[in-house]
């Protein structure tokens, strides 16, 4: 599969800005060289993206400087390049007027912003952030404004949604370029209220400066990404400005992990809790509380602190998909929705289709098989459970880790992964640059130091084989959990993404053994 970027939301009818003008509204970019007079009709950070009458920001990347494709940029339509002082050297020979600011990524919100005037009609915007469930929760917001009726956008990291146009994502939340764009893209096709997966990374790194979210929404926090952010501090600490006034007006906050009692003490806009945790829920202002569980769906109640009251159900298993329903709903009422609208239109279930967030891939014979995109030892402990819920048989887990990743987090995945399978196989993910076998064998530590050894550990590669081995050992009544892949179609291999699907495989290998 070529690394190319996946096609981009850009609007149709832009309205042209006066490059001039971009220079009387920003105070602190400079012309470094040219004739500053053209006009501008959209703006990008990649020069493979650039389209006619754009404006092409440089920023200098962990790999490259943006700015030594700046000529590319420009024989692709650019017709001005802003950069920063290295970037402008860089860019002198590109023949068209340069601008310089001291740190264009700090800028390219508000300049995205005024480009695509996003500020003019926004749609309603919900926020959501934490270390698991925000692409489920994006999912079920969108699933419920739909049932409301609106026209509903989405981004997320699996897929980017204007009503039933759909684009593959790289980037869980895009730059702040592609992010505007894609807002004014959906102000045209009349999207009313936009679903929006924040990542720590995102909030770090301005993707989604320009953005105010009139409700963003806090799933939980635990173990991941410590790669970036050093220890669980830092990285609550970069979820932390989702919460404040210049980028959201409410909040809803899950107290599901212990970081949600913290948020709620240091966020600086007001929230309403939500809880689905017995030990979280003496505090909560709303309750999920499960009625039911099948493999089809988890049914639950919703009980705010007043007395309010809803019934629903969600397509998807587990305690924690319905807690991120829950969050969806709050933050739907908190947006300004009646409640007895909204309990209105779920009464007869959350209609929603989560690519790969434990997608049931199995038939109505033979075992259930599950694919699921968890890869952090909370994601493994909460789909464990409800898939040891919801088994009379075994519970077979197949999975493996990221490399070139976090590689703390691998020994917790390991052992939370023994604790709740019968049978473990553990295999091969993205091992990128890093070798597999280190990588499987830190995983392997863990399930040592596991209170429950499984009645079977292996060690099987490639995924194809260690699926197959998974489903081998199956009988009705078991459940493979195969957690990692998730809805992605490649697997990243020494930089390169190698075409792979875990659903396609699994189904195929169901039915190489008769199940389907
Ligand atoms: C570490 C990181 O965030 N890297 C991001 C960064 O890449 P980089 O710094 O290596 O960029 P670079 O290759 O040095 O290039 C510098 C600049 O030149 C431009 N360029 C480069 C080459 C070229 O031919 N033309 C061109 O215009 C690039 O667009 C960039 O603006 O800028 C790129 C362009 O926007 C991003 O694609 C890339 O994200 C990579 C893929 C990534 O893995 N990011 C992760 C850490 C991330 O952000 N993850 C979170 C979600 C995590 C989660 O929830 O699990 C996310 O929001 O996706
Ligand atoms: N509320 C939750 N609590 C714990 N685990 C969850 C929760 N919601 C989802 N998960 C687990 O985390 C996995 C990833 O879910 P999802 O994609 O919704 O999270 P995410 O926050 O978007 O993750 P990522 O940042 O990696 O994109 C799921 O497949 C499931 O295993």
């Amino acid at each position: 599969m070529a690394d190319r970027p996946s096609d981009v939301f850009r609007p149709e009818h832009p309205t042209p800005r006066e490059l001039g003008n971009l220079l009387a509204e920003f105070g602190d970019v400079r012309v470094v060289t040219g004739d500053v007079t053209g006009q501008l009709t959209g703006v990008t950070l990649a020069s493979g993206d650039v389209r006619p009458g754009d404006l092409y920001v440089g920023i200098r990347g962990a790999h490259r400087h943006g700015a030594e494709f700046a000529a590319d940029a420009v024989r692709a339509g650019a017709v001005a390049v802003m950069t920063d002082d290295e970037g402008a050297a860089l860019a002198a020979a590109s023949g068209v007027p340069i601008l310089a600011v001291e740190n264009p990524r700090a800028r390219l919100g508000a300049i995205s912003a005024w480009v695509y005037g996003t500020e003019e009609n926004p749609a309603a915007l919900y926020g959501v952030t934490g270390t698991n469930g925000k692409t489920s929760t994006v999912y079920l917001l969108k699933g419920i404004l739909t049932q409301l009726g609106e026209t509903a956008g989405l981004t997320s990291t699996a897929e980017r949604h204007i009503g039933d146009r759909v684009v593959t994502s790289t980037l869980t939340t895009p730059e702040a370029t592609e992010m505007h764009a894609m807002l004014a893209r959906m102000r045209e096709v009349g999207v009313t209220s936009v679903a929006v997966e924040v990542s720590a990374q995102a909030l770090s790194r301005h993707r989604v400066d320009g953005l105010v979210h009139d409700v963003a929404g806090f799933t939980n926090l635990s173990h991941d990404h410590l790669d970036d952010y050093g220890d669980m501090e830092g990285y609550f600490a970069a979820k932390l400005p989702l919460f404040q006034p210049d980028r959201s007006r409410r909040a809803v906050v899950s107290l599901d992990s212990v970081w949600g009692a913290r948020l709620v003490r240091e966020a600086g806009v007001p929230v309403t809790t939500i809880a689905s945790l017995d030990d979280a829920e003496a505090d909560a202002d709303w309750r999920v509380v499960v009625t039911d569980e099948t493999p089809e769906y988890t049914a639950f109640t919703l009980t705010a602190r007043d007395g309010r009251m809803l019934t629903t159900s969600v397509p998807l298993i587990g305690r924690h998909m319905a807690a991120n329903a829950g969050l969806a709903l709050v933050m739907l009422v908190e947006g300004g929705h009646p409640f007895e609208r909204v309990a209105d239109v779920v009464a007869d279930g959350i209609d929603a289709y989560l690519p790969g967030r434990a997608e049931r891939v199995s038939g109505d014979t033979g075992p259930t098989v599950y694919v699921d995109f968890g890869h952090s030892a909370d994601a493994f402990r909460s789909t464990l459970e409800a898939v040891n819920r919801l088994t009379a048989g075994r519970t077979i887990m197949v999975m493996g880790a990221s490399g070139d990743r976090d590689t703390t987090k691998r020994h917790e995945m390991g052992r939370v992964a023994a604790d709740g399978s019968d049978v473990l196989i553990v295999t091969d993910h993205h091992p990128r640059f890093e070798d597999p076998q280190r990588v499987r064998s830190m995983l392997l530590e863990g399930v040592v130091d596991a209170e429950h050894a499984p009645d079977e550990v292996l060690e099987i590669v490639p995924p194809e084989a260690a699926i197959r081995a998974a489903i081998e050992r199956a009988r009705p009544g078991d459940t493979i959990l195969w957690a990692g892949p998730g809805h992605l179609a490649y697997r990243d291999i020494r930089g390169e993404k190698v075409p792979f699907s875990a659903r396609d495989e699994a189904r195929a290998a169901l039915r190489e053994a008769g199940w389907v």
